[in-house]
């Protein structure tokens, strides 16, 4: 079955045909503004041969979306009605859908959801001590994204890391323009650093990850920024570009940093620094640390990054080979000569875990329709 993955991120368009191999081919919108995606989709359908089904990444299913779903129209509203939680993404996803679904009316479409593996969290992780008649109204809980990113390397970690020994024990670091970590148990995820929104945790290119919420507040209250203005702050000119001067791309702070810009130093620093410290409550949640991976575009391409993380988890095991790190940028192994720790570098395969979760559930289905 040839699939055609669809995956809207917050600053490309990566279109990919799979086939039954796993070989994919297609192209990216880089840096894609949202518009309407229809040329690049027609242009694709005509480059490559037929298309059995699509399947497409949503960051948010909410509560009840929790498993790749067939799309219809209801299905597609419920979606839509999620749009608010997740503002740089799910309605430029949406409109991927519409683009597809209008493309190619004939083959099912299938939502695969990035808050389905992280929706086994434990009861301690993902609840917010907060009111409860709040937390019951409106379910305010940690749901957590990248989380078809984090399956897919949390699994090839452990095929990468199984001659070490034990690998019940992963930390995913998806590190791309978002950033998250995943703690995963034996498989299942147990915590993760985002929460309720796309804006908890890990210091991104342009978000800034976990705040004081004390602090928003006081922006809202004192210096009378209203909300919408907050959330552009928030979302759009934090982070690493809130710290180096507008640049959000790991690729120039690194640049600007080794040409001994004080300002991207102290980026990369306020990065690491957050990196590091999840990372280690990542571990606590799991009892220790057995693997820990490195994914997402500056997880793969970015030693520094990987070598500065590293030298601050040394008390969790932690060292990676100065050169096996320098010279890796696809999957491998890093680990240092004295760690007890595994570290690896898994590159992030939406596209492939996207396509495995739309041919299982068509497969299902056609195997329950066949069922006298
Ligand atoms: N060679 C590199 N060195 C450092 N960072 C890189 C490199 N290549 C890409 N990146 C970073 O990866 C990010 C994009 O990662 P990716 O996972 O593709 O993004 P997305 O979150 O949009 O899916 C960019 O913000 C860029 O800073
Ligand atoms: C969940 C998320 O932040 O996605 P991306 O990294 O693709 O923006
Ligand atoms: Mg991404």
């Amino acid at each position: 079955m040839a699939v055609l993955v669809v995956n809207a991120g917050s600053s490309t368009l990566k279109l990919r045909l799979v086939d039954d191999a796993d070989t994919a081919e297609g192209a990216d919108v880089d840096p894609w503004d949202g518009g309407d995606p229809t040329a690049a989709l027609e242009a694709l359908c005509r480059d490559v041969g037929s298309i059995d089904a699509c399947g497409h990444r949503f960051v948010h299913g909410g509560a009840d979306l929790t498993a790749p779903t067939v799309v219809d129209n209801a299905v597609r509203d419920r979606i839509a009605a999620l749009a608010p939680r997740a503002p740089l993404h799910q309605a430029r996803s949406l409109a991927a859908l519409d683009a597809a679904r209008r493309a190619l009316p004939d083959v099912d479409h299938v939502a695969c959801f990035d808050t389905a593996f992280p929706s086994t969290l434990t009861p301690a992780a993902r609840t917010y001590a907060l009111p409860e008649p709040w937390r019951r109204r409106w379910d305010l809980r940690r749901f957590g994204f990248h989380g078809i990113s984090h399956r897919w390397a949390a699994r090839r970690a452990g095929d990468l890391a199984a001659a070490g020994g034990d690998k019940r024990r992963v930390v995913t670091c998806h590190l791309g323009a978002g950033a998250s970590l995943c703690a995963v148990l034996n498989g299942r995820s147990v915590d993760t650093t985002m929460g309720f929104t796309l804006l908890e945790g890990l210091v991104m290119a342009t978000r800034s990850g976990s705040v004081d919420p004390g602090l928003v507040l006081w922006l809202l209250t004192d210096a009378h920024l209203d909300a919408a203005k907050i959330l552009e702050g928030l979302e759009h000119h934090s982070g690493l570009a809130g710290l180096a001067g507008g640049i959000g791309d790991m690729r120039d702070v690194l640049a600007a940093r080794a040409a001994r810009d004080p300002a991207a130093a102290l980026a990369f620093d306020v990065y690491v620094h957050r990196l590091a410290a999840g990372v280690a409550a990542m571990a606590a949640a799991l009892g220790g640390l057995d693997v820990l991976a490195f994914t997402g575009g500056v997880g793969e391409h970015a030693p520094e990054v990987r070598a500065a993380a590293a030298a601050r988890l040394g008390f969790l095991g932690v060292a990676v080979d100065p050169d096996a790190n320098a010279a890796t940028s696809a999957d491998g192994d890093i680990t240092g000569r004295d760690a007890r720790t595994r570290t690896v570098v898994v590159s992030a395969r939406e596209d492939l875990e996207v396509a495995g979760e739309t041919r299982e559930l068509l497969a299902a289905i056609k195997a329950s329709e066949a069922r006298p």
